[in-house]
């Protein structure tokens, strides 16, 4: 068996799962650096501490100041609080510190309120979409996703009650941070009062200097005394807080899934007391792995005894994400299993051991066919960096990589491809012409997306009725997309579901479009998903089947016994009924009506077809292909397997085939 390890680094020690096969060698040497101490105490040891001063005066002198440091060394959750302690919060402004996910949003926040002894909802808030527990009062540190700061710039174009925003976590180069860099540059020339502070563990710090860097332009670029430098000023924080094993797989494998169960269950049986924290793609691989791990648990009870199986993945409702935060009881050792919505900004307390799968589901977008896919793709180093960051917060970890390390170094890239550039512009554009851009290809992207999609994007809002001939919103309908907080295409539909009477409808199928998927996905259980889904099918496809289902769950009490007997997720539908509360309140807000047209499919039909309209495809081959063409531009498109039209593709298919037997 071929040994090798990092130069620098002790030998490797092999490690054996004992049970399917899994080697793994351990590249890095294990020292814990210190241990508790008092909150105060705690926040004085991290990394940044040491550069408490720096940052300060780099902030004072310069308009921008990016900030690279390695994950853990406390730049979310401290440099929010230098700058209050600096009085950078003095006068009625406020500090904004942006976060790509919600749920890191929330957990920031509460960490910071409790360092700093104040109730979360006061001193610090927070505010993601459909939540907002910050006073205009007393807040001074908020803490929000990049989507409602771009949402905020609509009521306040200059974001003029904030005296410094920080863009955390831009690495992750989602299509609003991108945004927000753009836009922030714009207000910069506007107000050279305002700081930005860009930080993350992994970022190209010189590429986006020079972004920033609006120095060498015209007047606009020469420092006056008393404004601040316009060249941005770089500091990276040297140092990490606990120390985390890295170990690779010896060989690559097939099937991560299969691998996580079983390096799971070899942690369990081999490692001291720590939680597991697994990073698997999505919602089907998670309630995959959660089936397999809880069966291990009835029928062998040697290996997972003892084991408590939290999910974690976007769609699940607040009240089970907080489930990850509980502590662990005595005895028992946790297992996280979660799309990479915990990958960064998040401190799981009890986690020791981080298992990364090294996948996570990826939008890709084709603007010529007009097909956006989400696809199970490898992830890049600044990822795996920050997976593996997620353990050693609170102690020294340790992480299993399920690839090896040779894959790691020469073929995982090092960053992943910017949202931006491989996603559909239809809600991006939309939200720059809500903010009065209307020139979009002249617009300062930190990078530029496909022109093609942003013409797609803008023919699309045009067929809508969003945008006019001079490409500018229409109003009311442009104006009123732009304010519910959803994609633009079930905006329309939501609207238009107001003129056909049919709202209280037309939110339900808008909330369960906004989730993953509603069905449980179990390994060995196709049948039975298959006949539950048939259950509820409705010849007219999933949209009316939604309804179906939710007026089934609504029947039945909202049980969780009659999910379970019906391969439904409860904790999904619980979501979808939250989310179905707030668009009820935004539209009340708006003045939309809520009408009832009890049940009317064919009315239902035309509100999604007035939304969808764009991907209307046409029957080519009936049969046990299911080809269909786009309209708009002939592409082959099929039924996708979850869809209940998928089914009627196949039973067609069975029909043809026992008449050819026959
Ligand atoms: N909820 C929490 N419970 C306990 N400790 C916490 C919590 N949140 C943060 N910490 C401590 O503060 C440290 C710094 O966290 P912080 O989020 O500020 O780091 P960071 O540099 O922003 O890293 P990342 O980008 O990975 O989030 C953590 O490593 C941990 O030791």
């Amino acid at each position: 068996m071929s040994q090798f390890w990092k130069p620098g680094s002790e030998r490797p020690r092999l490690v054996d799962d004992g049970e399917g096969g899994v080697f793994f060698y351990s590249a890095t040497p294990s020292s814990s650096r210190f241990g508790y101490a008092s909150m105060e105490k705690q926040r004085q040891r991290l990394p940044v501490f040491k550069y408490r001063t720096a940052i300060l005066y780099l902030v004072e002198n310069h308009a921008t100041t990016i900030i690279v440091g390695e994950t853990g060394s406390g730049k979310t959750t401290q440099i929010p609080q230098y700058l209050k302690e600096a009085g950078w919060a003095e006068g009625g402004r406020m500090i904004a510190c942006t976060q790509p996910r919600r749920l890191a949003v929330q957990s920031v926040a509460s960490r910071v309120a409790e360092e700093m002894g104040v109730k979360l909802g006061e001193e610090v808030g927070y505010t993601i979409r459909f939540e907002d527990l910050t006073n205009p009062d007393l807040t001074r540190i908020k803490f929000l996703t990049d989507g409602m700061l771009l949402r905020e710039m609509m009521d306040d174009p200059l974001l003029t009650k904030y005296s410094i925003i920080m863009v955390d976590e831009a690495h992750e180069r989602s299509v609003s941070t991108d945004l927000l860099f753009g836009l922030l540059k714009k207000i910069q020339r506007r107000r050279p009062d305002l700081r930005l502070i860009i930080s993350s563990a992994t970022i190209e710090a010189k590429t986006l200097a020079s972004f920033f860097d609006t120095s060498k332009k015209s007047h606009v670029g020469t420092d006056k005394e008393s404004e601040p430098k316009k060249v941005p000023a770089m500091l990276s924080v040297e140092g990490r807080g606990f120390d985390v094993e890295i170990h690779y797989l010896e060989e690559s494998v097939s099937d991560y899934l299969q691998t996580a169960v079983s390096t799971v269950l070899a942690i369990h049986d081999q490692e001291p007391a720590g939680d597991i924290l697994v990073f698997l793609t999505g919602q089907d691989d998670i309630d995959a792995a959660v089936q397999l791990l809880t069966e291990e648990n009835e029928n062998h009870g040697r290996h997972a005894s003892g084991l408590t199986i939290v999910p974690l993945y976007s769609g699940l409702p607040r009240a089970e994400q907080d489930l990850v935060f509980y502590p662990t009881p005595k005895g028992k050792r946790k297992i996280v299993i979660s799309t990479n919505i915990a990958e960064t900004s998040l401190t799981l307390e009890g986690v020791v051991y981080v298992v990364d799968s090294g996948f996570s589901k990826q939008r890709y977008y084709n603007p010529i066919a007009d097909i956006e896919n989400l696809i199970v793709a490898p992830i890049s180093k600044a990822s795996a960096r920050q997976r593996a960051g997620r353990a050693g917060r609170v102690r020294s970890g340790k992480c299993y990589r399920l690839y090896t390390e040779e894959y790691y170094i020469k073929e995982m890239m090092s960053e992943g491809t910017p949202e931006m550039q491989r996603s559909n512009l239809v809600s991006c554009v939309i939200q720059l012409k809500a903010l009065g851009i209307d020139n979009i290809l002249g617009f300062d992207w930190p990078v530029l997306p496909s022109p093609e999609a942003i013409i797609r994007a803008l023919e699309i809002l045009y067929s809508l009725d969003i945008i006019d001939e001079d490409a500018k919103l229409t109003s009311p309908t442009g104006f009123q997309v732009a304010e519910i907080p959803m994609d633009p295409m079930i905006s329309k539909m939501i609207l238009s579901a107001s003129s056909l009477g049919c709202t209280e409808e037309i939110i339900t199928i808008a909330a369960v479009l906004s989730i993953q998927s509603i069905w449980v996905f179990g390994r060995g259980a196709q049948k039975e998903l298959d006949e539950a889904k048939l259950r509820f099918a409705a010849a007219e496809g999933d949209h009316i089947t939604y309804l179906n289902i939710y007026k089934g769950f609504l029947h039945s009490g909202k049980s969780a016994q009659w999910c379970h007997k019906n391969f439904i997720n409860y904790q999904t539908m619980k979501k979808v009924i939250e989310i179905r509360e707030q668009l009820k309140k935004v539209l009340q807000r708006m003045g939309v009506s809520l009408k009832s047209c009890d049940g009317d499919t064919n009315i239902v039909r035309k509100a999604v077809t007035a939304g969808f309209f764009a991907y209307a495809c046409r029957l080519e081959a009936f049969g046990p292909s299911g080809l269909y063409k786009t309209v708009r531009s002939s592409e082959d498109v099929y039924i996708h397997p979850s869809s209940v039209l998928f089914r009627k593709v196949l039973m067609f298919s069975y029909i043809l085939l026992s008449l050819f037997w026959a």
